[in-house]
């Protein structure tokens, strides 16, 4: 039965209408844009109103208010850190009591409390230091794979050496990120300066890895791996409980594009190597930013999680490295892609980012309807265990 409840939405010729009869108004556009937005509309804020913004790099959000905005005008911003066909039950979103009295704030949780996620307060500075541990460096690993699996000219779903496991929420996290806008994860790595450092960490991760594979030195790559482990995983209670695995092999190969071979094919996992490598060499406690934590960044810390918190799994993954060299075209090409993509966001050129990735995008596109039905089933599932585990122990916050 249709309801007969009708939204009042009224479509405005342009910003300076929107802007002079709101109360609270929240700019949700490209963040290489939000400059010129907020310096064309927000003068024309009504008098005392709250003003905010969904971007997801809040430097370039937050000086545009303080340039462009009237000083009687608050500034309460947010970011929700989930991605489109995510449900926002008990996803992180972010408040940030920039310029605001305590009612306007109060007001804002209201407005946004409809969500129902889970408020997260923090400053802008905390915000964006946070989100490039967490989201910048994680969209590296995976714009990584997509390049390096069409410069092999290969879909990875039609391999047999990429089913099943872990290399499923590869697959499917690459096609996601691949099937949303390019203009999203430029914005928030290009204009991030914490992410640039995070991403170039991570390219010369890789590189150093696979010099040591390429080398044959497994003792060094051994201990390197092993080094990074302690730093990352050494740690592995919570509460004073052994912390339970974020994911599940059985879950994961739910998840497949392809058809599940009979046998699993080995992999050196160069990119989870480097992840936790990279995550070392920069002092990065990546259970420290759950609070802070995406569904992607999630699954990247499942899969890493997986890899390193089992001895059998990862010496397999080190013995294959060394001594397994049919993998080295993938991981040539992971690693030029790596630095490319690092390259591209030192540059800051938002032309030579959109470049590489509406290219790659268009060669994926084909897949992006199976692969979206098929990712959102394997979040949805993957987002439930790790919630209610989550809410079972509940971590302390700060
Ligand atoms: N997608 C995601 O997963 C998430 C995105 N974000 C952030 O949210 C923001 C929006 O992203 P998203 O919605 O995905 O991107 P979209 O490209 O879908 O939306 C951006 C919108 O801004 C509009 N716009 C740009 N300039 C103007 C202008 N001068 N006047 C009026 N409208 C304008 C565009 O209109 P037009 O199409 O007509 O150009 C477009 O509709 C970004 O900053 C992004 O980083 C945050 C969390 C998650
Ligand atoms: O989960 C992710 O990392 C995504 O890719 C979706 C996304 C993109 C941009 C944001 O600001 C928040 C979430």
């Amino acid at each position: 039965m249709l309801s007969s409840y009708q939204p009042k939405v009224e479509i405005m010729t342009n910003g300076h209408f929107v802007s002079r009869c709101s109360d609270y108004i929240i700019y949700s556009v490209e963040a290489k844009n939000i400059d010129a937005v907020v310096k064309t509309f927000g003068p024309s804020t009504k008098l005392g109103a709250i003003v905010g913004g969904q971007t997801s790099c809040k430097a370039p959000e937050i000086a545009a208010f303080e340039a462009h905005l009237p000083k009687d005008v608050s500034i309460v911003s947010c970011h929700s850190l989930h991605g489109p066909g995510v449900d926002p039950k008990g996803q992180p979103l972010v408040l940030i009591k920039h310029r605001a009295s305590n009612d306007d704030f109060e007001f804002v949780e209201t407005v946004l409390s409809c969500l129902e996620s889970k408020h997260v307060y923090l400053t802008h500075e905390q915000h964006d230091r946070i989100t490039a541990d967490t989201q910048a460096v994680t969209h590296a690993a995976f714009l990584s794979m997509g390049a390096a699996w069409m410069a092999n000219a290969q879909f990875p779903w039609e391999t047999a050496r990429y089913i099943g496991g872990i290399e499923n929420v590869k697959i499917n996290v690459t096609l996601r990120i691949y099937s949303n806008k390019w203009h999203v994860y430029a914005g928030l790595a290009i204009l991030n300066p914490s992410a640039q450092k995070q991403i170039k960490q991570y390219a010369e991760s890789v590189t150093e890895l696979f010099k040591l594979m390429l080398g044959g030195h497994k003792s060094e790559l051994r201990d390197r791996v092993h080094a990074a482990r302690a730093a990352v995983f050494g740690d592995d209670h919570e509460n004073g409980k052994k912390r339970e695995l974020l994911l599940r092999d059985d879950v994961l190969d739910r998840y497949s594009l392809g058809e599940l071979p009979e046998k699993r094919l080995k992999n050196n996992h160069l990119s989870l190597l480097a992840m936790v490598d990279c995550w070392w060499k920069l002092g990065i406690v990546p259970y420290d930013h759950m609070i802070c934590s995406t569904p992607l960044f999630r699954m990247w810390l499942g899969i890493t999680e997986y890899l390193f918190r089992n001895e059998d799994v990862l010496e397999e993954a080190i013995e294959t490295a060394i001594e397994d060299n049919t993998f080295r075209g993938d991981d040539l090409e992971f690693t030029f892609a790596a630095r490319d993509w690092s390259s591209r966001v030192s540059l800051g050129h938002f032309d030579g980012y959109r470049e590489k990735f509406e290219e790659i995008q268009t060669y994926f596109a084909p897949r992006f309807p199976e692969a979206t039905r098929v990712g959102n089933e394997m979040i949805k599932t993957i987002l439930e265990k790790t919630m209610s585990s989550e809410n079972a122990e509940p971590a302390p916050e700060g």
